[in-house]
């Protein structure tokens, strides 16, 4: 009898595990089968962008065939600097079409090579030849063509940031700055590539592919204004406009060789600018203008500083570009640094500020040594904690539902292992990274765990504001001068195992100062070779050290930092850098 009932309780045992066992794999193909279609539906979905932009490529290429230009002439066109191509067209002797056709041709060409423009935008024609039709030649940027990162809506046009799910979602307006820019008689021309979601220095999405360093294919241009920065340095933009939120003007600038500078956060509209941190509000995104040459920054930065920018935008405040701080002669006090106190800069990095402070003192000015406070504790328990606040869930999420790129997948996955495992594995990381300061940077990307925290957290970061105006002021500075990045550009895919090079960038989006990227110098053999001295204990030390062999003749910039408002004077300082340089015969 006994017997009989453990054989029925076995019976049903077996028959209850079963039939769980057939469920769950029921539920589990069925996600695989969901998971595939869905995969599916998305990969057509990319396709279907993809041949709209050929199309468009097309149909420009067409287009310009059938204008029959002198192609010497275009390319004489591309290669004047702004001054002369502004002076060109307000003079009439160039016409807005014909300058358009120029840069399209050039645009074109280096598209081929760099993979750095994401569609054309085809108006551009009609625009220019409604501003050839009219006799008054109004604007500061008129008749000039300017290139946008992809995350600047346009109207009749989507922003995909990478992303396939955000694809063909059309905007029914232009962003603020686009219409500045247009009131300013500039041409927008053309979209250019940005790596997925926007959060690394890297250039690569599903929809539009990778975009290529121009000084070194196997190298990233830097992101996430990375095909901005190709576009501009190969010559196929004169000016453009990026965002940045931790670096992303001036790292590529500095990656690729060109100019740019990252806004006061408040100073300039961000209506229309799409971005996956809106909400965020204590480390907040800036944007601003990249160009080939300082008086093309100087013009864009002028440009947008007017008064129709705070008629479309109310929550700017009403300040426009102060020439008189710009042309001041004021002696400056200018503070520099090498070494931010978390990983040296490499020694190229090093020479381009030592460069800068020559060439500042040779104009009169005095620099002295700086060192910006505890950049460690900025970059893991301000930075990092603050940027991904919500455990990084908002990117996760977004790259979950889409086609992930290995660029940003990279460095996201850790937002995905959960807190109470990093806590236990924290022991081996520092021992395998070296790096405490490293593993803080883990565990902080697990973001606040309340509101409560939260409001802390602006406290914190507020303090540490304090603290460092109170250090800037106490040495009565006008301005600082310090490494973009830790190295120059790295090799494609490899940002993640130096991302902490970032800190040198990612400071002055904490402080919210703006900061210009200026390009100096290339590396050279000597730099090079001194890479023998450079740390090589911590994990990014290390990858900072391989990933520098092989860099000679890629672009070193320096950045210029002056406090909240003071755009003016960056260009200032960037302008008074350049000019030292000249006079002195390096430059
Ligand atoms: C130490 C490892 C850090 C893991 C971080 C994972 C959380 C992701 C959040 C922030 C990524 C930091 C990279 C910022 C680059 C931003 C470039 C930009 N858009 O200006």
């Amino acid at each position: 009898m006994r017997s009989e009932v453990l054989q029925m309780i076995e019976e049903s045992f077996f028959t209850i595990a079963k039939a769980a066992a057939i469920i769950l794999a029921g539920i589990a193909v069925g996600q695989i089968i969901q998971h595939y279609f869905w995969r599916r539906h998305l990969w057509q979905k990319v396709r279907q962008r993809q041949k709209e932009c050929q199309k468009a490529f097309r149909k420009l290429d067409d287009d310009l065939n059938s204008l029959n230009f002198d192609e010497e002439a275009l390319q004489a066109i591309c290669n004047l600097p702004t001054s002369e191509l502004q002076e060109g067209l307000q003079s009439g002797k160039y016409s807005a079409l014909e300058v358009l056709a120029a840069y399209q041709t050039k645009a074109l060409q280096v598209n081929k090579r760099l993979n750095c423009v994401t569609e054309p935008i085809l108006e551009a024609k009609a625009n220019a030849k409604s501003l050839d039709e009219h006799a008054e030649k109004e604007g500061l940027l008129y008749g000039i063509p300017v290139s946008l990162k992809e995350n600047y809506q346009l109207k009749g046009y989507d922003c995909t940031m990478g992303l396939v799910n955000y694809t063909g979602k059309l905007f029914k307006d232009d962003a603020v700055l686009v219409k500045v820019l247009r009131k300013q008689g500039a041409i927008p021309f053309v979209r250019t590539n940005i790596p997925q979601i926007m959060m690394t220095y890297e250039c690569s999405n599903p929809i539009y592919g990778r975009t290529d360093n121009p000084y070194d294919a196997t190298r990233t241009p830097g992101g996430s204004t990375g095909g901005e920065a190709a576009l501009i340095t190969a010559g196929g933009s004169i000016i453009g406009f990026g965002s940045d939120i931790g670096g992303s003007i001036r790292v590529p600038s500095h990656f690729c060789g060109c100019y740019g500078l990252k806004t006061t956060p408040e100073r300039l509209s961000q209506k229309g600018i799409s971005s996956l941190s809106k909400g965020q509000f204590i480390v907040s995104g800036s944007v601003g203008p990249m160009a080939r040459d300082l008086d093309g920054l100087v013009l864009a930065t002028k440009a947008i500083l007017c008064d129709y920018m705070y008629a479309l935008d109310r929550s700017i405040p009403p300040l426009s570009f102060r020439d008189e701080i710009f042309q001041s002669k004021r002696p400056l006090k200018i503070g520099y640094y090498v070494n931010d106190g978390y990983l040296q800069s490499v020694p190229a990095c090093q020479r381009a500020v030592m460069m800068a402070k020559t060439a500042l003192e040779a104009q009169g000015h005095t620099v002295i040594s700086f060192d910006p406070p505890d950049v460690p504790r900025m970059w893991t328990e301000l930075y990092l904690k603050t940027v991904a606040g919500d455990g990084g869930r908002k990117f996760y999420e977004a790259i979950q539902k889409d086609i992930p790129d290995r660029c940003v997948w990279n460095l996201l996955f850790i937002t995905r292992v959960p807190r109470w495992l990093l806590w236990c594995m924290k022991t081996i990381i520092r021992l395998v990274t070296q790096d405490p300061v490293h593993t803080e940077g883990l565990m902080s990307s697990k973001g606040c765990r309340s509101v409560c925290e939260w409001w802390q957290q602006a406290e914190v970061v507020e303090a540490y504001k304090d603290k460092f105006m109170k250090k800037w002021d106490d040495l009565g500075l006008d301005g600082v001068i310090c490494p973009v990045f830790a190295c120059v550009a790295v090799p494609h895919g490899y940002v993640t195992e130096i991302i902490g090079a970032g800190t040198y960038s990612m400071l002055y989006n904490v402080l919210n100062y703006p900061a210009g990227s200026l390009p100096l110098t290339k590396v050279t053999s000597e730099d090079v070779q001194q890479l023998e001295n450079y740390p090589n204990r911590r994990y990014f030390e290390k990858n900072i050290k391989k990933a520098s062999e092989g860099s000679i003749g890629l672009p070193v910039n320096v950045q210029c930092v002056c406090l909240p408002f003071q755009e003016e004077l960056v260009l200032r300082v960037m302008k008074e850098i350049e000019t030292g340089l000249k006079s002195m015969g390096d430059h």
